[in-house]
């Protein structure tokens, strides 16, 4: 038999352009989904103030909205498309599969690294009207600390200076109410899906390892993992966890394409992943 012609490999490729054959996260050239994305940084770096972070957890963590299992919520974000993703505008659900294949592919053994692929962006349900339809500048993009001053690292960091922290001397020194070394887990961060998920995983019990609660909760921290600023406030315990963060991010961001998984196929093992990490039900 001819195999010849059959490419195949071991390893999860990792693609050289996006859905849209441009390089990843550019976010000052022209693209098909620039200004989408640039009026989403700008309402998200206004909005996002020290207050606002507290009030959305008050209202978010309370997990009163609704009750359901984890597969449930992966089918109602299926209608959401993003707004601040450049390189992405495909349903929820085909990126929370891509990324987890991705993964499984070149991990076969770390099944906690798989799930950890589907759920991690499944805080974007707050997007729902079940849960107050929340803008989405409070839901999605890149994430960063606030009660400190804004980082140029951060995407965009020239929309800050209408931010009302940005004049607030409480806020706008470079620790702010924070010290070096306190552990990322002291920082107020942006409201968005990650610490929502991060919470929601928590609060109900999930046996997922502290890697996995890690990445979810720091996966959009690109000013930190990807250019390293903020890095004087992390402990031992995130430096032990860094490393995952970066291997995560890599499947997270490339894995984004038009090639999409049969949802029906997969379904099954992740159905048994879930059950093994997760309770039955979830409060939301
Ligand atoms: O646009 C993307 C998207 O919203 C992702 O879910 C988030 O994790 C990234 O940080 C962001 O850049
Ligand atoms: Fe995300
Ligand atoms: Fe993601």
């Amino acid at each position: 038999m001819a195999t010849a012609d059959v490419i195949s490999s071991d390893v999860w490729q990792v693609p050289t352009s996006n859905a849209f054959g441009q390089p990843f996260r550019l976010y000052d050239v022209e693209s098909t989904r620039r200004s989408i994305v640039d009026e989403f940084y700008r309402t998200n770096h206004i909005n996002q103030t020290y207050s606002f972070a507290l009030e959305m957890r008050e209202k978010h963590l309370k997990l009163n909205k609704r009750r359901m299992g984890i597969w449930d919520c992966c089918e109602l974000l299926n209608e959401h498309v993003d707004e601040s993703d450049p390189d992405l505008d495909e349903p929820q659900i085909e990126h929370l599969l891509q990324t987890a294949e991705a993964i499984r592919k070149d991990y076969p053994n770390e099944d906690w690294l798989h799930l950890t692929g589907l759920i991690h962006d499944l805080g974007k349900i707050l997007l729902h009207p079940d849960f107050g339809e929340e803008p989405q500048w409070a839901v999605v993009g890149d994430t960063f600390p606030l009660g400190c001053a804004f980082d140029d690292a951060i995407v965009h960091s020239q929309y800050f200076k209408e931010n009302p922290d940005y004049n607030n001397p409480l806020f706008n020194t470079k620790n702010g109410i924070y010290n070096e070394g306190c552990g990322l887990d002291k920082l107020v961060m942006s409201w968005g899906h990650d610490e929502y998920m991060y919470q929601v995983m928590k609060l109900n019990n999930s046996t997922l390892p502290p890697q996995a609660f890690f990445v979810i909760r720091y996966h959009s921290f690109y000013a930190l993992h990807r250019a390293g600023a903020y890095s004087r406030f992390m402990n031992d315990f995130d430096r032990e966890m860094m490393p995952w963060l970066h291997t995560f991010n890599k499947y997270d961001l490339y894995s984004k394409s038009k090639v999409l998984v049969n949802v029906e196929e997969v379904k099954p093992y992740y159905l048994s992943l879930i059950d093994k990490y997760f309770p039955i039900e979830l409060r939301w």
